[in-house]
């Protein structure tokens, strides 16, 4: 006889999460703030950034404040005066179109980076690796996804994307399918967030709505000014999901000139920069050295010589871009100086 003791088992129904950890607050950043301090001011997260305003939520309204210095979607906020910016638990930047130089913040409090691009010819290797190193070095994991598998076999595709780094996990989908949202599971537990990255047209947008189970990502655009000054309409917002997670969708990304992300280069290319330690020479440049591994694992058909062109090239323009960021950084606190100098002997 079977009998039925289900009544007797305790509920292990895990409980709903709070409105605040469905929007992704963490122990990362509860440890900054006092339980005092929390309830007097809970904090609030940035869902969307503008010109002149920035959008925060607290998990239950949305409302506007004026612009905070330096602050980047994802961020968490206590509402003091200034606003305080809780330390990020990542960071993604890449440094800023045109000339200018400096960096732009693209997100903040990452989880996962969905690194988005299809089964045809936007599929390149190189800007794969460049979304990566921008990843790793956020402090975000990253997970290459492979849209379009629907319109061409996706088999030799996942096979040239998960030879690029052990440490990076590969799906194939077709974002238009209701189940597409399923292979994401992994990464979309509640309190994450996650974002997507990509060029244009790869389906970030397509895959925000199966996330979602609805079509926002279509009323989710805005307009900002681009380096130019001219008008281009993209997106950059914080959803929270009937799931309990966060998902931030971006535009389309084309040129994403990397800078200080060197950290994040040598964890893409750890095949490399792992056998560089046994070349005989500190500094090795793997060119003409005696004793270089790296040279020697080409030689031995263990790397690919292209991929050791990708990465000289990612790390001199890491490199060269990071410097031209040091020297601007330096002027402008020589520019402050003086100026504060000015002022003091004007004062006088
Ligand atoms: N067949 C098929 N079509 C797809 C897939 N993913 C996206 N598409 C289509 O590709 C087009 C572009 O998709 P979007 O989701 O708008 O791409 P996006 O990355 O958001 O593009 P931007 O908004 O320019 O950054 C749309 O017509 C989608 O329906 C897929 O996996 N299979
Ligand atoms: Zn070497």
């Amino acid at each position: 006889m079977v009998r039925d003791y289900s009544q007797f088992m305790p509920n292990v129904k895990p409980p709903a999460p709070t409105p605040l950890a469905a929007l992704g607050w963490q122990t990362h950043f509860a440890m900054q703030v006092t339980p005092e301090a929390l309830s007097q001011a809970p904090p609030i997260r940035v869902t969307r950034v503008d010109r002149v305003e920035v959008h925060v939520t607290d998990g239950e309204t949305t409302w506007t404040l004026p612009p905070i210095a330096d602050v980047a979607v994802g961020d968490w906020v206590l509402p003091t005066q200034p606003p305080t910016i809780l330390d990020r638990k990542s960071l993604l930047k890449r440094r800023a179109a045109g000339h200018e130089r400096s960096v732009q913040l693209i997100a903040a409090n990452i989880d996962t980076v969905f690194v988005v691009t299809s089964c045809n010819a936007d599929f390149n290797v190189a800007r794969l690796e460049r979304f990566l190193a921008l990843t790793f070095d956020a402090g975000a994991d990253p997970v290459i996804v492979l849209t379009k598998a629907d319109q061409s076999d996706p088999a030799p595709y996942l096979a040239q994307a998960q030879g690029l780094s052990k440490e990076v996990a590969c799906v194939a989908v077709n974002a238009k399918d209701s189940a597409a949202a399923e292979a994401f599971a992994p990464w979309c537990r509640p309190g994450c967030t996650v974002a997507f990255l990509g060029t244009s047209g790869v389906g970030k947008s397509t895959l925000l709505n199966a996330l979602l189970g609805e079509d926002l990502a279509a009323t989710g655009t805005i307009r900002e000014d681009d380096a130019r000054g001219r008008h281009t309409t993209t997106r950059r917002e914080l959803h929270v999901t009937p799931g309990g997670f966060a998902v931030l969708d971006t535009p389309g990304m084309r040129e994403l000139q990397l800078t200080d992300v060197a950290a994040g280069i040598s964890e893409v290319f750890s095949d490399i920069t792992d056998l560089a330690g046994a070349c005989k020479f500190n500094d090795c440049a793997h060119e003409a050295e005696p004793g270089c591994a790296v040279r020697a694992a080409i030689a031995a058909g263990q790397i690919d010589p292209a991929r050791l062109e990708r990465w000289r090239k990612l790390a001199a323009e890491d490199a060269f871009n990071s410097a031209d960021l040091a020297e601007r950084r330096r002027k402008d606190k020589a520019f402050g100086k003086t100026v504060k100098q000015a002022l003091r002997s004007k004062r006088r």
